[in-house]
């Protein structure tokens, strides 16, 4: 016997199948057989205090699943953090399990109410004792992962879970000694499976067949080089033997009926922690600062996620929870990982996240010298939407002209110090341009779980009428930030794409830019096009817009129009020589609305007014984004998509569009200020102008 392991059980005199909470108890309530549950119990019980100390919880009626005592909690020398169980069912176990910890000398650390952790389930420590498995994904909450990792003082590496048959960790996953990790790899995310591939060398890694994976090989109570577990595959058993284990089977069919074997049935009470000497010397850290609405707008999950599934580990050094609904969180967190390239991945995606290094380690951003106009060093530090400061001479300075995939200038001078996003073609041989990512944080505006919410996408056509009233909401609420817009004097800019005009929108937005909502247009050829073919020819592309049919040879009505405005010189001139006399265009040039249209491969003609010089179009497009409150984007994915990496977060995006995919790509920024609409625009613009004209009419009327 080995003497300093213990176990603790239940037996399992009120077990049964009485609920569904996993894929296993489906189909089986009440289908257990009493007697032989408790037979099967007992051997287990047997093979066990054979070889360890079993202590015993008294099983409590109403509790059937108390007999899987793995869930109790989750046990470090003398501390245990005490499960919080996700369904009601069990619930109601954790007093009893929480009594018997207590009266053994434990210290217990009890989880939020709403923070679900199964124990021991979920939770399954290295038998080297070098770090802890946590799963994630069913049961158990990401989120406490971080309080654990504090608790128990250790490093913890998360893994998500993905097949509900295995729904908690020890069911799929089980760690031996010598480092050997048996596991059924399909039972976790990609980026899972490469973290235990990095963790776990080839030759200790031991791969479970899912036949065998289904009766629950892996939830194996391993004592030294004995293994305890439920019927197994001759090759299975096999495998184990070739690698020095010695298997002890024991039936336990009773017990998968509501989902569990012999590891559930069992919690090692007798786990010492052992100094971490099998450091691996490769690993790299960092310390790590956050700062915000950590739990609530989601932000400590997004970065843990980060971590782990870009292959590293983390340990939260310290986390303070912000107890009032507007209080924020701040956290300290270790993050190690395996290589300095995974660890770079990393970084740049926390920092996304706003989390920085502890300013005081770093005075300078690393910077290199641009050798060659144009070109940046290998290493440099891409930007992205969001408001950044570096660390120049110990101080932070802010990143001027904040855009996306820029390089950033660092220039020191008697003057000050500057920090400027600058494009690739912009470059200047001797520019010192920052390298790698030490020295930098993004400063990210906290958002609230109201805030967070409102930043989905919002689905109107072929979807129910609940949809299509938040799609309304939706547009109630832009049309009312337009207004106050426009009566304090701000900026809106519209993209544009010729389906504005093939679904009926234009007189929608002609509107729009005659009464004063519209202070800048973006587009290509076509808009303008396919705009002033209707408002001259009453066609779109060739389709009559009043009886929505084509009209014999009107496929050549919008290069005719190309030909008429190119005869005139330019849009403006049409409009002067009362050729053009409504529509899109014509609004702009008689309200004084700048536009810029960019011109692409597609283009017929083009029109005298579309610039055919990328670069110019590109420097004209982000002169007229300059201090927009909002940009409307609607249904060109060209245009929108290059307005929106040239467009810093703080700027309110409304996409348009009937492809979710490029609502999604648009509005999905991460920042509070983005609203994605799936529907079509004619339907959209038609929309917006009633609830404007319901804003505006009973002011209009008072004057
Ligand atoms: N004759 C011409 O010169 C000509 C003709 C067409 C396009 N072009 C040029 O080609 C480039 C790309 O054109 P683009 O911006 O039209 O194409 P795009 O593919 O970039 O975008 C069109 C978008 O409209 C969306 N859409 C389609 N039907 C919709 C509806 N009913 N409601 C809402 N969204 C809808 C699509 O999902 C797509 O995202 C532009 O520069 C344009 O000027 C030129
Ligand atoms: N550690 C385990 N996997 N325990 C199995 C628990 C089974 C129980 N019926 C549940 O679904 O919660």
């Amino acid at each position: 016997m080995t003497e300093t392991i213990r176990f603790l059980m239940c037996s399992p005199d009120h077990y049964d199948v009485d609920y569904v909470i996993n894929p296993w108890m489906e189909g089986n309530i009440h289908k257990s057989s009493q007697e032989k549950a408790r037979q099967q119990w007992q051997q287990l019980y047997h093979v066990l205090k054979d070889r360890a100390l079993v202590d015993l919880v008294p099983p409590e009626k109403g509790w059937p699943d108390m007999v899987f005592t793995a869930n109790a909690g989750l046990v470090l020398e003398k501390t245990v953090v005490l499960s919080r169980f996700l369904h009601k069912e069990r619930q109601g176990e954790e007093p009893y399990f929480k009594q018997w910890f207590e009266d053994n000398g434990f210290t217990v650390h009890e989880l939020p109410k709403d923070l679900p952790f199964e124990g021991a389930g979920d939770a399954l420590l290295d038998r080297e004792g070098r770090w802890l498995w946590a799963g994630y994904g069913f049961r158990t909450e990401l989120d406490s992962h971080p309080l654990i990792a504090k608790w128990l003082d250790i490093e913890v590496l998360s893994l998500r879970l993905i097949d509900e048959r295995f729904y908690h960790l020890d069911t799929c996953f089980c760690p031996l000694s010598g480092g050997y990790l048996l596991y059924y790899p399909d039972a976790f995310d990609a980026y899972s499976n490469r973290l235990i591939e990095l963790k776990i060398p080839e030759e200790k890694r031991i791969i479970v067949e899912e036949a065998d994976a289904v009766n629950f090989a892996c939830n194996a109570v391993n004592i030294g080089q004995v293994i305890v577990m439920n019927k197994i595959s001759d090759d299975l058993q096999y495998k184990l033997a070739s690698k020095g284990f010695e298997v002890v089977q024991t039936p336990l069919t009773e017990f998968l009926k509501a989902g569990g074997a012999a590891k559930c049935l069992t919690l090692r009470t007798t786990e010492p922690l052992i100094p971490d000497h099998h450091a691996n010397v490769t690993i790299e850290s960092r310390i790590l600062q956050l700062e915000g609405h950590l739990l609530d707008a989601g932000i400590m999950n997004k970065a843990l996620d980060v971590v782990v599934g870009n292959g590293g580990s983390f340990k939260v050094l310290n986390f303070t929870l912000g107890i009032e609904r507007q209080s924020t969180s701040s956290a300290e967190v270790r993050v190690s990982a395996p290589s300095h390239e995974v660890m770079e991945e990393i970084m740049v995606q926390l920092i996304d996240l706003g989390a920085a290094a502890r300013p005081q380690e770093i005075c300078d951003v690393n910077t290199a010298v641009v050798a060659q106009d144009g070109v940046a060093p290998d290493d440099f530090y891409v930007s992205t939407i969001y408001p950044t400061e570096v660390r120049v001479n110990c101080e932070w300075v802010r990143v001027e002209n904040q855009r996306m995939d820029a390089a950033i200038v660092v220039t020191e001078s008697p003057e000050g110090k500057t920090a400027k996003c600058t494009l690739l073609r912009d470059l200047k041989a001797g520019d010192r341009v920052m390298v790698g990512v030490e020295g930098i944080r993004t400063i990210r505006q906290a958002e609230s779980r109201e805030q967070r919410n409102s930043t989905q996408e919002f689905t109107f056509m072929g979807a129910g009428v609940s949809s299509e009233r938040r799609v309304e909401l939706t547009v109630e609420q832009i049309a009312w930030e337009m207004r106050q817009i426009r009566d304090q004097g701000g900026k809106v800019v519209v993209t544009a794409g010729p389906v504005v005009i093939h679904t009926g929108g234009a007189q929608h937005l002609s509107r729009l830019i005659r009464d004063g909502y519209v202070h800048a247009l973006l587009g290509g050829n076509a808009i303008a096009v396919h705009d002033m073919e209707q408002a001259i020819m009453g066609t779109s592309l060739g389709v009559d817009m009043q009886k929505g049919i084509p009209v014999r040879g009107g496929h050549r009505h919008h290069l005719k129009i190309i030909n008429l405005i190119r005869r005139h010189g330019s849009i403006a001139k049409a409009v002067s020589a009362g050729v053009l006399t409504k529509g899109v265009m014509y609004e702009c040039v008689k309200n004084n609305v700048p536009f810029s249209l960019a011109g692409s491969i597609r283009d017929d003609g083009p029109l005298p007014d579309t610039e055919m010089d990328l670069i110019k179009s590109q420097e004209e497009y982000s002169r007229l984004i300059q201090g927009a409150d909002m940009i409307l984007m609607l249904s060109s994915m060209l245009h929108s998509i290059g307005v929106g990496n040239m467009t810093p977060a703080g700027v309110k995006m409304v996409c348009v569009d009937i492809n979710p995919a490029v609502v999604t790509k648009l509005s999905d920024r991460g920042s509070v200020e983005s609203v994605g609409i799936v529907t079509d625009v004619g339907l959209f613009l038609s929309l917006l102008t009633q609830q404007l004209d319901k804003l505006t009419r009973p002011l209009v009327e008072t004057v």
